[in-house]
């Protein structure tokens, strides 16, 4: 009972107590009137306010509608940490302003024929263009309709902005651009993408790309201000449209009659998730506003950062190479930086990871040699090794006829033939330069140069490394080419500038790696680059897009903390960021041109087709594909009356119906009609159509033509073309010994494509008569079969698409080469 009583009295007294409390909090309400809440909510509202002032001073918080600000465009020192998008006005006569973080993104969610979405999308770019430091913010935008951004124009011819991008592709283009900012952000420039709409048809990838980008930008300087998201129809977007809300970002819907504005990202406005106060978005800025602040900022900007413009002379080749040749790379400590290529520093090694600018670089200090220096002053050899087609700009295409008259070879996609083709040809230019020097031995270019105009020659080598990474004769044949034009170059005006991803990571380099990088006392490393510096050489650390250290001391450092006269940090401009001005340049320069003899141009993976015009020449010759040296010129066949002076094809590839054909049509064009009889033997189906094409041809250019699948071989001036003599039943083997041997002195030929080697062997008499056919044409034949057919064990040929192996027993020589081929067929 005790128990009961005492638990009863407990009770009583917590009944007691609330009750005391609820009557306390009662008399408490009963004083606080309705003005006393307003003026604690004004009290707030003043707070507030005042906060806000301290984060968007100038253009970020000041209404744009009025008169402009009085703060001057650009002219701020710091990056925004935050900006304005409107006010809030939780009483009639109390607001304070609506900041949303510039490290998130914004997103705008307002029907497509709302005015306001657009209005505050321009009014929050202007106030990040207008606020940044002049020149640090680059602007990307995305604008479907054309229109959002027109008045920002003038931020183009400045290189802060793209012209905007209208549909899915050049969505694309610009997230792709954004990717590689957020691999790599810049720490001296800002990044705003500006999305006023979705194009038309982007699909779920783009949509997932957008949401991976603001997911990824956190502290990169990359922010996304995004109209229309999420997409609001399969129209708008693809129909399994992520419905979640962008990564990082504060939505301000506009879908409700009055604007809500969610939490901002780090932040909460409290339990609902968003401001629970009507909320009045900043309007639409006038156009002039927009406008005058662009031009500002672009004036501004100019003086900023680096241009190509600033890179460039007032005048076209005013400057002689005699000495050397010298070009501005960019700015060090804002002045003009100049590296020359010389007999002190002749080469030059670049190193930088994937997007570092390599390209950039190389490509303004192309624009900067070719403006300074005529075409009689500098010839270029350009490749590029990469999968990229990085010098295209600088070849004539179909849609731009332009190039730069400086070009002598440029390798948009090259493979290591090509490289070693210009390494030769650099290396027999040096020995003829040398042989021209009366005293015999080296000295200094400009000595050489008195008696003859000799241009200086610079050859630019991207991914360099791909020429020599092989362990194989080649890869050591461009070894030893490209150090002694490492060593030699410099007495004869010939310059590397060699680029890499990778410079030192080359294992064919290691025993040779000081022998060939001790010739390149001009080191540039790029973001990621470190590795063409010396070891213990720390400069390129913290690097960012668009910066360098240059240093022309082999890479060597230096005390930490000391200056360094051999090294400089320096920034340099993206090329392309005005696309206008290195298509204007190169225009000037082509109209300049003082001939029209364009550059050699190769890529890789062109196919080689029969020209209409052939050469004279003194003997008949059949034509077969192109040689991989610098012109490209023809691969040859030239026929005599030496015994055994036939061609056999080999390999079960098709191209074997193309060789033989295009042997066909380049002798008949060296017959007058009806001087030579055309045997042509289909032997299997598969080359009907093209013998039947054949035969027509050669026929209506008059020629004398029998088709016949159990051929007889002419007596005398003519050619027997075997299209699959393997197709033949072995035992009605056609019999080729009395020809293979007698032909030639009668001027007849055989032409003959086998798919296998053990039948070829057959047919000719194998081993017993090895030169029973001269030429040897090798296809898909695999590498071991041709260095036994060749008896060349160190051949490394290896069989691939668009290459065929010619050889002539002759005279001895082998080459790859690209096989004609009939037009659109896959190489
Ligand atoms: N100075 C610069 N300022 C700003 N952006 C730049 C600058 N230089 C290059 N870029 C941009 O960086 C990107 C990568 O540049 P670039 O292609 O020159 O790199 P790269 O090192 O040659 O890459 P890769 O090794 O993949 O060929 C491009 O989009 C280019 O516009």
């Amino acid at each position: 009972m005790a128990r009961l009583r005492a638990s009863i009295e407990h009770a009583a007294a917590l009944h007691r107590r609330a009750a005391a409390s609820a009557e306390a909090a009662g008399r408490g309400l009963d004083q606080v009137s309705g003005t006393d809440l307003d003026a604690a909510q004004r009290d707030i509202v003043v707070d507030l306010a005042a906060a806000a002032a301290r984060l968007i001073p100038g253009w970020l918080g000041a209404p744009l509608d009025q008169a402009p600000p009085p703060a001057v465009p650009g002219a701020g020192a710091e990056r925004p940490t935050h900006v304005r998008i409107g006010f809030a006005r939780p009483l009639d006569d109390a607001e304070f302003p609506v900041v949303v973080p510039t490290a998130g993104h914004l997103v705008i969610d307002a029907e497509r024929s709302d005015p306001r979405g657009d209005g505050l999308l321009r009014s929050v770019v202007l106030r990040l263009v207008a606020a940044h430091p002049a020149g640090t913010l680059r602007l990307r935008a995305v604008d479907p309709s054309g229109t959002v951004f027109a008045a920002f124009q003038a931020l183009v011819p400045a290189g802060l902005m793209r012209e905007p991008a209208s549909d899915a592709a050049g969505l694309r283009a610009v997230l792709g651009e954004a990717e590689q900012w957020v691999r790599q952000p810049s720490r001296r420039y800002a990044l705003l993408l500006a999305i006023a709409r979705l194009p038309h048809s982007v699909d779920d990838s783009d949509l997932a790309r957008i949401a991976a980008l603001a997911d990824s930008a956190q502290g990169t300087g990359l922010q996304l201000v995004v109209g229309g998201w999420p997409p609001e129809d399969p129209a708008d977007g693809a129909d399994a449209v992520p419905r979640s809300p962008l990564p990082h970002s504060t939505l301000v819907s506009l879908r409700r009659r009055y604007p809500l504005v969610s939490d901002p990202p780090m932040g909460s406005f409290g339990a609902s998730g968003s401001l629970d106060v009507p909320v009045v978005l900043d309007p639409d800025p006038p156009a002039s506003t927009v406008r005058s602040v662009c031009e500002r900022i672009a004036t501004h900007a100019e003086s900023g950062s680096p241009t190509l413009t600033e890179l460039l002379p007032d005048q076209l080749w005013q400057e002689s190479s005699a000495e050397g040749l010298a070009v501005i790379v960019g700015r060090a400590g804002g002045n003009p930086l100049t590296l020359r290529l010389s007999d002190l520093t002749p080469h030059w090694l670049i190193g930088g990871r994937a997007g570092s600018g390599k390209t950039a670089f190389m490509v303004n200090v192309l624009y900067g040699l070719s403006t300074r220096y005529g075409p009689d002053q500098l010839t270029l050899y350009l490749l590029d090794l990469k999968e990229g087609g990085g010098f295209t700009e600088f070849v004539p295409t179909e849609g731009e006829p332009s190039w730069i008259p400086h070009a002598r070879a440029v390798a948009v996609e090259s493979d290591r033939d090509y490289g070693r083709a210009v390494l030769r040809e650099l290396d027999a230019e040096l020995t003829a330069r040398a042989d021209a020097r009366q005293d015999g031995g080296p000295g200094r270019f400009a000595d050489l140069r008195r008696g003859a105009e000799l241009p200086r020659i610079v050859c630019v080598i991207d991914e360099f490394q791909v020429l020599v990474q092989a362990n194989d004769g080649p890869a050591r044949e461009c070894l030893t080419l490209l150090e002694s034009l490492a060593r030699k170059g410099r007495s004869y005006g010939i310059h590397l500038i060699l680029a890499s991803r990778t410079a030192r990571d080359v294992e064919a380099l290691h025993a040779r790696r000081d022998s060939l990088f001790g010739q390149f006392p001009v080191r540039i490393a790029l973001p990621g680059g470190a590795d063409v510096l010396d070891p213990r050489n720390q400069a390129a650390g913290p690097l960012g897009l668009g910066e360098a250290i240059v240093n022309t001391a082999g890479g060597l450092g230096g005390p930490a903390g000391a200056s360094r006269a051999h090294e400089r940090r320096m920034e340099f401009p993206d090329p392309y960021a005005d696309p206008d001005i290195p298509v204007a340049v190169r225009h000037k320069l082509w109209e300049k041109r003082p001939d029209d003899h364009g550059p050699c141009v190769f890529y890789a993976s062109a196919q080689a087709h029969l020209p209409a015009a052939l050469p004279a020449s003194r003997v008949r010759t059949a034509y077969l594909g192109r040689k991989i040296d610098v012109p490209l010129s023809l691969a040859d066949f030239p026929l005599d009356g030496s015994p055994g002076r036939h061609l056999a094809v080999l390999g079960p590839s098709e191209l074997g119906a193309d060789l033989l054909d295009a042997a066909a049509r380049s002798l008949a064009a060296q017959h007058r009609p009806g001087t030579a009889h055309f045997v042509i033997a289909p032997l299997i189906a598969a080359v009907e159509p093209v013998t039947a094409r054949l035969a027509a041809d050669l026929e209506a250019a008059g020629h004398h033509v029998t088709v016949d699948r159990s051929p007889q071989c002419p007596e005398r001036d003519g050619y027997l073309f075997g299209f699959g003599l393997d197709g033949v039943p072995a035992d009605a083997t056609i019999d080729l010994s009395g020809v293979l041997r007698d032909g030639p002195a009668n001027r007849v030929h055989v032409f003959g494509w086998w798919r296998g080697l053990r039948r070829f062997a057959e047919d000719t008499g194998g081993r017993s008569s090895p030169d029973a056919v001269a030429g040897l044409v090798l296809l898909n034949v695999p590498a071991a079969d041709a260095a036994i057919l060749l008896h060349e064990p160190g051949l490394g040929w290896q069989p691939r698409p668009n290459r065929a192996l010619l050889h002539d027993r002759h005279s001895g020589s082998t080459e790859v080469i690209v096989p004609f081929i009939h037009g659109g067929r896959p190489a």
